[in-house]
C-alpha cells in the first residue's frame, strides 16, 4: 500500500469483487480511515448476494459504507450508463465525506487488458493502459493494485481470509473487453506480461515526451528543425502525430514509409511528396500540405494603353536586372501566367531557369506553382517578380491580377 495513503480520508469503491475487497482489506489492516461506496445495479440475480458480502465485511470491522441502488431510465448502453451513475456516486460521496480522493481496485490485467484495447483499435489516449493517479472533475482517483494481477488479488483474498463474490457477466466473453481478458491476458505468462509492460512504459515516456511538441504538431506548418535533435525513430512518431493532426489517410501508413519520409525531410531542403489529398511540400525545413487543385492562370495584356491601374508593372532599379523590366510597345501583347516547367528568364547575359531563380531566393515550394512570370510576345519571360519588391499578386476577379511594387 502506498505510505502516502495510510494517514487520510479515503472513499474506497467495492465492488465485492476480490480485487476491491483484497483493496478493502490491505486498507484495513493499514489502519487507515476509509468509507466503503458500494453501487448496486440489481442487474444480475447475483448483485444482492454481492452487496451482503460487502456489509458483512464492513459490519466486522466497523467501516461506514454507503449504498446506491440506481435505475436506468431508457435505453441505451449499460456500460457506460453504469460507469456515469458509479463515478457521480463516488463524487458525492467524497464531497459529503470530505475525503482526500478515491480509491479503485484496477489491477494489472485491467491495466494490460485497456492497453491491449487502445492498441487494437490504434487509439492514441492521453495514457497508454491505466493510469495510477487520475481525476475525476476534482476528485482524484488513485490505483494501488496496478502492480498486483487479478491471480494476485484472488490469492491475498485467500490468504487473508477474505470473502469475495465473482461477478458471473465478467465470466462471459459477451463483451469485447471480456473476450481480451479471458482469451488474451488471463492466458499470458510471467514474461509475457513483462514484455507488455515494457512496451506500456516505453509508450508513456514516448507520449508524454512528444506531448511536449503537441503545440507544434497541431500547426498547418511543421517546422521540423525543431525536432533535429531527437532521435530517428521519435522524429517517424511525431510525423505520424502530425499526418494524424492533419487527418491524412497516410497517417495509417507502414512503419517504413514514415522511415523513408523521414530520411528525405531531414536530407533534402526542398522536396514534394504526393499525398491522397494533396501534396506533402518541404522547403526550408519547413513541411506543409497543399491542395491538389489547379491554380493555374494566364491573363493576357493586349497593348500598352491596356497597361494601367488596376494591373501595373513599374520599372524598378533591380541589382541584377531580374526583378525589374522596361516594358516596351513592342512587347505587347504581355501574358501574365505563372511559371510552367522549364520556364527560363531573360538576363542581361544569357537566360536563368525560373527554378534556379527560386532556389536562390529561398522561394518556398508551395509557391513556386503560383507566382506570376511576365512574357513578352515572343514568349520570353522577362520579369518574375521578386520577393524583395514587395509584389503582391492576388486576383481582383477572375483571371485579372494585381502585380505592385
Ligand atoms: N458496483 C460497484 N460498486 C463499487 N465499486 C465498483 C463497482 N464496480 C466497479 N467498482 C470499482 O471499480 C474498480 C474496477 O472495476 P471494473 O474493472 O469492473 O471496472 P471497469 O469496467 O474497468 O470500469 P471503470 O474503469 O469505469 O471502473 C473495482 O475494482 C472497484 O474498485
Amino acid at each position: 500500500m502506498m505510505k502516502e495513503l495510510v494517514s487520510k480520508k479515503w472513499i474506497v469503491a467495492v465492488s465485492g469483487g476480490p480485487d476491491s475487497m483484497a483493496l478493502l482489506d490491505m486498507c484495513v489492516q493499514e489502519k487507515m480511515n476509509v468509507v466503503v461506496a458500494h453501487v448496486n445495479y440489481h442487474k444480475r440475480n447475483t448483485a444482492d448476494r454481492d452487496e451482503k458480502c460487502v456489509k458483512e465485511y464492513c459490519e466486522k470491522y466497523q467501516i461506514k459504507m454507503i449504498v446506491l441502488h440506481p435505475k436506468q431510465t431508457g435505453k441505451g448502453n449499460f456500460q457506460a450508463w453504469a460507469r456515469d451513475v458509479r463515478y457521480d456516486f463516488f463524487m458525492k460521496c467524497y464531497k459529503e465525506e470530505n475525503a482526500q480522493g478515491l480509491l479503485v481496485g484496477h489491477h494489472q490485467d485491467d491495466l494490460i487488458e485497456t492497453y491491449l484495447f487502445q492498441k487494437e483499435r490504434k487509439s492514441i489516449p492521453s495514457h497508454y493502459g491505466i493510469a495510477q493517479i487520475s481525476m475525476y472533475k476534482e476528485m482524484e482517483i488513485i490505483r494501488p493494485l496496478l502492480n498486483m494481477s487479478k491471480q494476485d488479488c484472488i490469492a491475498y483474498c485467500h490468504t487473508h481470509d477474505v470473502s469475495y463474490k465473482i461477478d458471473e457477466s465478467n465470466l462471459t466473453n459477451h463483451y469485447t473487453r471480456n473476450k481480451l481478458r479471458h482469451e488474451i491476458v488471463e492466458k499470458m505468462t510471467h514474461e509475457d506480461r513483462i514484455c507488455v509492460l515494457q512496451e506500456i512504459e516505453e509508450r508513456n515516456k514516448e507520449r508524454y515526451r512528444m506531448k511536449q511538441y503537441e503545440g507544434l504538431l497541431s500547426k498547418a506548418q511543421l517546422d521540423i528543425s525543431t525536432l533535429s535533435h531527437e532521435s530517428k525513430e521519435f522524429r517517424m512518431n511525431c510525423l505520424r502525430q502530425w499526418f494524424r493532426n492533419q487527418n491524412l489517410r497516410e497517417a495509417n501508413n507502414s512503419k517504413d514509409y514514415f522511415e523513408q519520409l523521414e530520411t528525405v525531410l531531414w536530407s533534402r531542403n526542398n522536396y514534394e511528396v504526393e499525398l491522397s489529398n494533396g501534396k506533402l511540400i518541404v522547403s526550408q525545413g519547413i513541411c506543409e500540405i497543399v491542395g491538389n487543385e489547379d491554380k493555374e492562370y494566364e491573363v493576357v495584356i493586349q497593348s500598352i494603353q491596356d497597361f494601367k491601374s488596376p494591373y501595373f508593372i513599374v520599372e524598378t532599379t533591380g541589382s541584377m536586372g531580374v526583378n525589374a523590366c522596361t516594358v516596351k510597345e513592342i512587347d505587347f501583347p504581355l501574358t501574365i501566367r505563372n511559371v510552367r516547367q522549364g520556364d527560363a528568364i531573360q538576363l542581361r547575359f544569357g537566360t536563368k531557369k525560373i527554378n534556379r531563380w527560386f532556389i536562390d531566393r529561398k522561394i518556398p515550394l508551395k509557391d513556386r506553382k503560383s507566382w506570376p512570370i511576365v512574357l513578352n510576345c515572343n514568349n520570353e519571360v522577362i520579369l518574375v517578380p521578386g520577393i524583395g519588391c514587395n509584389v503582391e499578386h492576388y486576383s481582383i476577379k477572375p483571371n485579372l491580377f494585381v502585380l505592385k511594387y
